[in-house]
């Protein structure tokens, strides 16, 4: 009777451990990030008449935060260089909801021209009068081993990725700091918490943003109104492997391979605008193994530090055969 009491609870146990680990194995963001998302603030109660500008709007996460923003009945500014790509996305938009044209605002920026960037806030001020939430999204990856990259190759990441963001900020906090309200939220990256083979540069970059943020809040303690979020994403569907850094300036990446195995897009950006209304500080929205190493690389560095290493040799040889670097983490393998 004993025994077959034992086993019972046994049996129990391993049910509940096998639930847990299912459960654990499904979540796609941290548990603050997820818990915002269930019982926070939802965007669409927070969000409308709000004045947000998205760097980097016109592909990939920034053009979905385009259509989210929009469809919630937020007052968009839409940046990146192209202007035909962002009127395409400003067209779409006025589809998708209740905006007029004048709600979209198309300004054209480029961030490596820091120059320019204290004229194109004072073309959104004139235009809607102020600016509640700032998203700093443009950004290059990089795909190319150290030892074969140009440093010219890394000052360009930084000036994209880390000095244009800076400088975009810079302006934009000045409008803020006098209103003593306002969002700043960045799109870092998981790679801006750990480190990975092939994206030296980039890890710099997104780790020199996430060290810039997290002490800028800080200074800002006397504006408890004004609110720095960094978001680090893991690997998500985009066109940023179409558009990354490789060992040459002047050379794209041959072949881009499958990207169907990272989280979509949508998901990423609904969890960016959660994480924007309810004040995360910093958010990590990523499908496992990187949610997992993100939480390795927090608690247990030394066995986050031994997996990358086994996960390392996979993403460089993935590269050197011409599919994505992350492909062989995800269940499906299409590539
Ligand atoms: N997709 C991912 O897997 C992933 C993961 C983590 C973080 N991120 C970050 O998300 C952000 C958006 O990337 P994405 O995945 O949508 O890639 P994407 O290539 O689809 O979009 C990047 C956007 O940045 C713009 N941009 C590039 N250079 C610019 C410049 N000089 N001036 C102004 N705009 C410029 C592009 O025109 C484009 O609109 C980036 O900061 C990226 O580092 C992406």
């Amino acid at each position: 009777m004993e025994w077959a009491a034992l086993l019972l609870l046994a049996l129990a146990l391993c049910a509940l451990l096998y639930l847990l680990g299912r459960w654990l194995l499904g979540l796609d963001g941290d548990l603050t990030l997820l818990w915002a998302e269930w019982r926070g603030k939802r965007p669409e109660n927070e969000l409308p008449d709000k004045v947000v500008w998205v760097t980097g709007a016109s592909s990939g996460i920034g053009e979905e935060l385009a259509y989210q923003l929009a469809k919630i009945g937020a007052l968009v500014v839409l940046s990146a260089r192209r202007e035909n790509e962002l009127e395409r996305v400003k067209q779409k938009c006025l589809e998708i909801s209740n905006l007029s044209s004048k709600d979209i605002l198309v300004l054209p920026l480029d961030l490596t021209d820091r120059s320019s960037h204290e004229a194109a806030t004072k073309t959104v001020l004139q235009h809607f009068g102020r600016i509640d939430v700032l998203v700093n999204n443009g950004g290059r990856s990089q795909r190319s081993l150290f030892v074969d990259t140009k440093v010219e190759v890394y000052a360009a990441i930084m000036e994209l990725n880390y000095l244009g963001t800076v400088s975009l900020t810079k302006h934009v906090l000045n409008h803020m700091v006098q209103r003593e309200k306002g969002k700043i939220v960045t799109m870092s990256s998981v790679m801006g918490i750990m480190g990975a083979p092939l994206a030296t540069g980039y890890c710099a970059s997104k780790h020199a943003l996430q060290g810039f943020f997290n002490s800028l809040r800080p200074e800002l303690g006397e504006y408890p109104e004004i609110i720095i979020t960094t978001i680090c994403p893991g690997p998500v569907q985009s066109k940023i492997i179409h558009n990354v850094f490789t060992e040459d300036l002047s050379k794209s990446l041959d072949n881009t391979g499958d990207q169907s195995h990272k989280m979509p897009t949508d998901r990423c950006v609904r969890l960016t605008l959660v994480s924007m209304v309810n004040d995360l500080k910093e958010a990590w929205i990523s499908d496992h193994p990187y949610l997992a190493v993100c939480y390795l690389w927090q608690y247990a560095p030394t066995w986050a530090w031994w997996l990358m290493n086994k996960m390392g040799k996979i993403r460089i040889q993935n590269f050197k055969s011409g599919v994505d670097a992350d492909i062989s983490y995800s269940q499906k393998k299409k590539a």
